[in-house]
């Protein structure tokens, strides 16, 4: 369980987390979302005492990292892959990583194995390619055996195998009761793999739900409606002030559910050939939800433009 209350970071001018409260419970995958600029690292840093906090506080379990005995034990994080010793096979630095945490070197092989890394234990990490470091990173994470779990972007630039493995692994995490906490900004993907979202836009909280209820509150609801007599279905469901809209032969019905639909049709005498609810996608919830909190990025920041103008 991670429990964020009030937690603000200033860089200079930058305020980088904003009076940000929420919380993530275990068993379940909650994913971290925002756009590019919006706060997620340096949050899941604050989580991990990497960083800290300008005002407010994280807990894990109750307590803050740095009062947490035995971290690793606690907490697991995959951050950067390509942080390894390139020279070090997967499995030394592995069991740099148990020592340097008076963890069993007995736990590395089990930890291998899990993420299926057995076979290549012996090789160079340097030679991994990304889907291979990702896999020796949650090993790493792995290795205390921790009840939270953090992930930061963790499926950017795998192949589809890559991702579905990835995906696969956090719900087996959380089925074992974990708390699982994954930052990203694919939104899609986020659908398909945590149950609950925390949204974040410019370092403020924008919702916490789950993700069902994010995507039906954000994006429109509507129903298709597919009938022999269209015309006079639409009159009808007008009358009964839904929003209509003709799309291939089809109504687009809004603000009004399918049950009402089937029972003003019926009253009607209407036949119906279909009566589909439509859901929206998270990119239409996320898009109106978060619009007005992208930060755009010019390539440049406002100081940098001034160097260079003042360099000319
Ligand atoms: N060490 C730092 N010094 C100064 N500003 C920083 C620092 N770290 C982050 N920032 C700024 O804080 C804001 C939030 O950055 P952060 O990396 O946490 O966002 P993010 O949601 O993880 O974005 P991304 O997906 O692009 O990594 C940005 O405006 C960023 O430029």
């Amino acid at each position: 369980m991670i429990e964020a209350t009030g937690l603000t970071k200033r860089y200079g001018k930058t305020l980088a987390v904003n009076n940000l409260s929420f919380s993530v419970a275990a068993g379940q995958v909650t994913g971290f979302l925002g756009p590019n600029g919006a706060g997620k690292s340096t949050t899941m840093r604050m989580i991990l005492g990497l960083d800290n906090p300008t005002g407010g506080q994280v807990t894990i379990g109750g307590k803050k990292y740095h009062d947490l005995k035995e971290p690793l034990r606690t907490v697991g994080a995959l951050l950067d892959a390509k942080w390894v010793h390139p020279n070090r096979s997967a499995r030394a630095h592995l069991q740099w990583m148990a020592k340097s945490n008076r963890i069993p070197a007995s736990r590395v092989d089990e930890v291998l194995d899990t993420v299926g890394l057995t076979s290549v234990a012996g090789k160079r990490a340097g030679g991994f390619s990304l889907g291979m470091s990702q896999r020796l990173g949650i090993a790493a994470a792995l290795l205390g055996d921790p009840e939270v779990l953090l992930f930061d972007e963790p499926v950017n630039g795998l192949d589809p195998e890559g991702i579905l493995w990835i995906r696969k692994f956090m719900h087996r995490l959380a089925e074992e009761g974990r708390t699982v906490f994954v930052s990203s900004h694919l939104l899609s993907e986020m659908a398909l793999t945590a149950t609950n979202l925390v949204v974040i836009g410019r370092g403020k909280l924008i919702s916490q739900s789950s993700t069902e209820d994010f995507v039906s509150r954000a994006a429109e609801n509507t129903v298709k409606v597919r009938s022999p007599q269209l015309a006079e279905l639409r009159g009808v469901l007008q009358r009964a002030s839904a929003g209509v809209t003709e799309d291939a032969n089809a109504l687009v019905v809004s603000g009004m559910d399918s049950d009402k639909i089937g029972e003003i049709a019926a009253a009607n005498r209407i036949v119906l050939h279909e009566l589909s609810p439509q859901t929206g996608s998270l990119e239409q919830a996320f898009m109106q939800i978060t619009g007005d909190s992208v930060e755009y990025h010019t390539g440049l920041d406002a100081e940098a433009q001034h160097v260079l103008e003042s360099a000319k």
